[in-house]
């Protein structure tokens, strides 16, 4: 890959922290590049999942009852925020809130295994 002025380890890239050192799509010219960049947003994106998947255990330890883990009324909140700060950034807000949707039937049935652990 070209190393020109300005380029950043794209394992770098996006720390807090960082601040003008963060990714920059725009200036890619290869997709050697492109792809890089996003194998790393990808990486990130996981290790932000592992900490909401902690306020999953969280949820499951402080929840009274097993009927209180699935809470539709807060699903459609949780929903309605993603697509509204979607749409707020220029995304597409009904492909987010679907992705969204499977994000929270995700974190429903890890909360719901871990509640079921907790209280065998
Ligand atoms: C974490 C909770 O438990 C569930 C998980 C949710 C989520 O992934 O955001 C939302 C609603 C709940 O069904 C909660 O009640 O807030």
């Amino acid at each position: 890959m070209t190393k020109g002025a300005g380029h950043v380890n794209p394992r770098q890239a996006g720390v807090p922290g960082l601040g003008e050192r963060a990714m920059n799509p725009e200036s890619y010219t290869t997709m050697a590049e492109v792809r890089a960049g996003v194998d790393e947003l990808d990486r990130q994106l996981v290790a932000i999942l592992a900490q909401r998947f902690a306020h999953m255990r969280a949820a499951a330890r402080i929840k009274p009852e097993r009927g209180a883990v699935r809470d539709e009324t807060r699903k459609a909140e949780v929903i309605a925020n993603a697509r509204a700060e979607a749409e707020r950034l220029g995304l597409p807000g009904e492909a987010i809130a679907k992705l969204w949707d499977q994000l929270v039937e995700a974190s429903i049935a890890y909360e719901m295994t871990e509640f079921d652990r907790r209280n065998a």
